[in-house]
């Protein structure tokens, strides 16, 4: 363990490594390695030392000047899918520099690397396929997943993403080609958390996929058959989950991602007791947004249980923020969460979910089916509880429509709006029909990003509520403290944490999340303030706890920079 902890404080030094690839008589395999290659920054010693003479042209580059040429060319792209494939490509030429791209370039490049470019790179991933990224274990390697994970080249993984597929973003079921999404939540653990990339693994278990598009696409990459389901799907996934078990041991992070409902609830149930798993859709996201409504309380007005909360979307993301704020609430006031969950309502696809509907709902969504009479619509809804704050958790866009947030606007000085679905195609509303039809007063954030918008001469900013805030960061918090399970308070921790680095400046322009250019600042916060839960809880097993959290937290953060090649 002391070992994987060393690695990772891989941070700036004048020590010499050893570039660790099978070539010795000639630097050729060096050049094809991204995790060593350096392109032209390779020096005029190292071209020496490791058989490169000839196979550069003479020429040397910084890595500044190298990432210069790289954005300039990436600008030069007017398509986001083609800026999305010159980024992939890059990370398999040379996985510093990309990092490097990445960190500086945060708020630029991260709708590409993630939503909603990402989104559409799943959806044609079949056709801009090159090269593989990513373990895929299909149905067909089922009783050797064991064999399949030691195929992967790196031995010490820290955090796992993993997804079946089937519910991609809101994008529904892209299967096998939802690996776009572990590669790029990866990929951000990476740039944002400081985790570094050695220690990652991107997951795709292919069980089949129900889109009959893809099926009957000649390029689809996964196994063409229908959705595995009941004990075939569970028998995989439990194979799955023991085989990382026992080849990671038990602090390996598996984050669940964009899985169905059904699943996903199932799957963090089943697991949570037994593995360190944390469901991105439903905890990650219910951080993100119980640190945006708290922190909009300072432009809102009153505490969180003053507050009344109306969701559009009773799935992973609706109920497990609905849990988490009626958790918050709870502890802040001393009462029950039975009680305290009823500021909260929900409205799926048949209506608001009332007492009435308990019968046949699911699982997940009982604890929402409060006393009310039916209400067949979001509209009706709205106009019936007169909530303060909607949050939109569907997956369906234009749901927010001006009725609705008209109505919102007549009986709220200020409403509070989150439009969550991804990728922006998806998105309940836009930034500008927020402002517009709120005339300006609507505080507004969504999942997939918006430019500001001018509405009567004043320039709004939304904000991007999205859990890229707050999985870099709380993994990191789990690897750094040696953490063994995920405990809700640790959740409320990251979200304390999150919401503590919005700063006056933020306020002042309607923001109630920081900026993603401080990411790494706010990630080594928050994985401080989950580490130290961790610690509390006596889930940690990183003995002694280092006193300065935040402080270790910043020296474990991987650094893109070169190293200097004995
Ligand atoms: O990936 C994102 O942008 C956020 C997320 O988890 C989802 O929408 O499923
Ligand atoms: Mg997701």
């Amino acid at each position: 363990m002391e070992s994987t902890l060393k690695d990772m404080r891989d941070g700036v030094s004048d020590q010499l490594v050893t570039p660790w690839t099978y070539s010795v008589a000639s630097g050729y395999s060096l050049l094809r390695d991204p995790q060593y290659n350096k392109g032209l920054a390779f020096t005029e010693r190292e071209r020496d030392a490791h058989y490169l003479r000839g196979l550069l042209p003479p020429a040397t580059a910084t890595q500044q000047l190298q990432e210069k040429k790289l954005m300039h060319n990436i600008r030069q792209y007017q398509v986001p899918l083609q800026k999305y494939m010159a980024l992939t490509e890059l990370q398999e030429r040379n996985e510093r520099l990309f990092y490097k791209l990445l960190i500086d370039n945060v708020e630029e490049l991260l709708p590409i690397v993630y939503t909603p470019t990402v989104g559409e790179a799943c959806q044609k991933y079949g056709s801009i396929f090159r090269r593989p990224q990513g373990l895929y274990i299909s149905l067909k390697e089922k009783g050797r997943i064991l064999e399949v994970l030691k195929n992967w080249p790196e031995k010490s993984i820290q955090v796992i993403v993993v997804t079946d597929g089937e519910r991609i973003l809101g994008l529904g079921d892209l299967g096998c080609q939802g690996m776009g999404i572990p590669v790029g939540k990866l990929a951000l653990y990476t740039a944002l958390g400081g985790v570094r990339p050695s220690a990652c693994l991107p997951v795709t278990i292919d069980v089949g996929t129900n889109n009959e598009q893809l099926l009957k696409d000649e390029f689809y990459i996964g196994l063409r058959q229908k959705r595995a389901t009941g004990k075939e799907y569970a028998e995989l996934l439990n194979e799955f989950m023991s085989a990382v078990k026992q080849n990671y041991g038990e602090k390996v992070l598996v984050q669940f991602e964009d899985f169905a409902n059904h699943n996903a609830f199932e799957l963090l149930a089943k697991y949570g007791t037994t593995h360190l798993v944390f469901n991105d859709d439903i905890q990650g996201t219910a951080a993100v947004v119980l640190a945006g409504v708290v922190a909009a309380l300072k432009l809102i007005g009153g505490t969180l249980s003053d507050h009344k909360f109306l969701f559009l979307g009773a799935g992973e993301a609706g109920t497990g923020i609905a849990e988490l704020i009626a958790l918050e609430i709870s502890k802040k006031t001393n009462v029950p969460v039975e009680e305290t969950r009823k500021k909260i309502w929900l409205v799926d696809s048949k209506g608001l979910i009332v007492s009435s509907r308990k019968d046949p709902l699911q699982n997940f969504k009982k604890p929402w089916a409060h006393e009310h009479e039916p209400v067949k619509d979001l509209l009706d809804a709205v106009k019936a509880l007169k909530p303060t704050v909607l949050i939109g958790s569907s997956g369906v866009g234009r749901t927010f429509t001006k009725e609705v947030i008209e109505a919102l606007s007549s009986f709220n000085e200020k409403p509070l709006i989150m439009a969550l679905s991804n990728p922006t195609s998806q998105s309940e509303c836009t930034a500008e029909e927020a402002y517009t039809w709120s005339k300006g007063r609507a505080i507004f954030a969504s999942g997939s990003p918006f430019d500001p918008v001018e509405y009567d001469g004043k320039v709004f900013v939304p904000g991007q509520s999205n859990n890229a805030y707050i999985f870099p960061g709380f993994g990191l918090g789990l690897v750094i403290s040696g953490a063994i399970r995920v405990h809700d308070d640790m959740l409320l921790a990251a979200s304390e944490a999150l919401a503590g680095q919005v700063s006056q400046e933020n306020f002042d322009k309607g923001l109630i999340y920081p900026p993603f250019s401080n990411i790494r600042k706010i990630s080594a916060q928050i994985a401080a303030n989950v580490a130290a839960k961790a610690y509390e809880l006596g889930v940690a097993t990183r003995i002694p706890r280092p006193e300065n959290l935040v402080k270790y937290a910043e020296s474990c953060m991987y650094s893109p920079l070169y190293r200097n090649y004995r």
